[in-house]
């Protein structure tokens, strides 16, 4: 890999995209400890907590709420008031504050990978639940440098829920990130409980935990964070919590916590002391001032809905934990396929060339049936010229290389279909030099 100028992108060359591609493939063929039972994506949604526990689907929520609500957008009663999870009333929010929180750590890495001019080459998301996170990121994982994401959860619903949807996303977005700069990713999820480290997520560069410590006993969870930066030593650490003085914006009363499964939730002084505590027991970080996310009109002074703390590591220390410990459990793997639509085009303008140098245009095969005589060929033909391992050149489609050709010859060549196969028209008075020095020129570039 090449250095990179102002730190964006990454100037891959073919053969390390090809070498990710097949480790990639090798990786996705490792066997996993356990395969999950498949929840019912459409029955666990919208909220994960109703389903746990049913009942709260039905109980009747605040009208303090309702009201709040009618008075800021003017309607009534919706099927989320019934939501036990206060903040993911979508409308409190725009956009909604999970995404907010997802784009702020977006944002956290970007600058970071671009002041500390390192790729963040694993990042580790610990209590990923839904798996919302993994998905809002996975476009700006080549800006990050990334080729491992490593999603853990205890709870294996949740988790196999998180598998779906990101799977699906990453099926229907397919097109979107194969034109995205970056190496293909692996993304793995675990089963497995924060509290215990394991050896892999300490061999990660960047560890996300969001809105998951007030779900544990404040104890426990600050034994968590204690591990993260004691023991994992990412080089960067982002995690977040409810600011509970907000949930007065929710017309909730005061003590009251805005999920159901939350143990704890703190004030803002009491999460900015909590950093505090960290910076003093763990001076090998810089701790920032408490973020906060999620911003109503007219409610400036509760500052925000989340408060996120950033912690980056300031030496050069890593883990002492030994590469046994790994007690999470493997139970899922897929591919962020990034990067592969630019690959897929030079290696068929290689094989274009190359075809183009050993191919021979015999008088005798001239079509007369057009405008001028032309030759015809079956672009299956030059396929068998790519330089690839099987599992990325079957991924090209005869189709999508024969519009890559007729691009990278500017228009020199011409798509036949004419004749059954996927084919592409060369007309006898295009010089094959000329045609060769073009195809050289129109390469692209990472
Ligand atoms: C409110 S959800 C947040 C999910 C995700 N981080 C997000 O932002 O959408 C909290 C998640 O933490 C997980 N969790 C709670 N305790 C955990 C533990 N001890 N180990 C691993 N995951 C845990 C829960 O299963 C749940 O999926
Ligand atoms: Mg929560």
């Amino acid at each position: 890999m090449g250095t990179v100028d102002d730190g964006w992108g990454a100037p891959y060359d073919e053969l390390t995209y090809i070498d990710a591609y097949e480790q990639l493939e090798m990786a996705l063929l490792e066997p996993l400890d356990r395969v999950l039972d498949k929840a019912n994506v459409e029955e666990f949604r919208p909220k994960f907590k109703n389903q746990q526990n049913p009942k709260n689907k039905y109980k009747k929520k605040m009208s303090a709420d309702e009201e709040w609500k009618n008075v800021v957008y003017g309607f009534g009663t919706t099927e989320e008031s019934e939501l036990s999870d206060h903040e993911s009333r979508k409308h409190y929010f725009q956009p909604p504050l999970q995404m907010q929180r997802n784009s702020f750590v977006k944002n956290v890495l970007m600058s970071f990978k671009r002041s500390s001019g390192m790729d963040i080459t694993r990042l580790a998301v610990m209590g990923c639940g839904e798996m919302s996170l993994e998905k809002g990121i996975c476009e700006y994982l080549g800006s990050f440098g990334t080729i491992n994401v490593l999603s853990v959860d205890i709870d294996p619903v949740t988790l196999s829920v998180g598998q779906q949807l990101l799977e699906k996303y990453l099926n229907f977005h397919g097109d979107v990130l194969a034109a995205e700069t970056g190496l293909p990713v692996l993304m793995r999820s675990y089963l497995g409980n924060i509290l215990e480290p394991d050896h892999r997520f300490a061999d990660v560069d960047a560890i996300v935990s969001l809105e998951v410590v007030e779900h544990i006993p404040l104890e426990d969870a600050k034994k968590f964070v204690n591990n993260v930066l004691g023991v994992l030593m990412p080089r960067i650490f982002i995690f977040s919590t409810p600011n509970h003085e907000y949930n007065a914006v929710f017309g909730m009363k005061p003590g009251e916590f805005r999920h159901d499964d939350h143990k704890f939730e703190m004030n803002r002084k009491e999460f900015s002391d909590w950093l505090e505590e960290l910076s003093v027991r763990f001076p090998h970080y810089q701790i920032d001032k408490p973020h906060y996310i999620g911003m109503t009109n007219g409610y400036e002074d509760l500052s925000g809905a989340s408060q996120a703390a950033v912690c980056r590591l300031q030496s050069d220390l890593n883990t002492t934990l030994p590469q046994n410990v790994t007690p999470y459990e493997t139970v899922g793997h897929v591919a962020c396929r990034l990067g592969s639509r630019l690959v897929a085009y030079n290696l068929v303008r290689d094989a274009f060339l190359e075809w183009l140098e050993k191919t021979e245009f015999r008088e005798s095969e001239l079509r007369k049936d057009g405008y001028t005589p032309y030759w015809s060929f079956n672009v299956a033909h030059i396929l068998h010229h790519l330089h690839a391992p099987v599992s990325f050149t079957s991924t090209i489609d005869e189709k999508v290389a024969s519009k890559y050709i007729q691009g990278m010859s500017s228009q020199k060549v011409f798509l036949d279909c004419s004749h059954g196969i996927n084919g592409i028209g060369i007309s006898l008075y295009q010089p094959k030099e000329d045609l060769i020095a073009t195809v050289r020129k129109n390469a692209m570039k990472h």
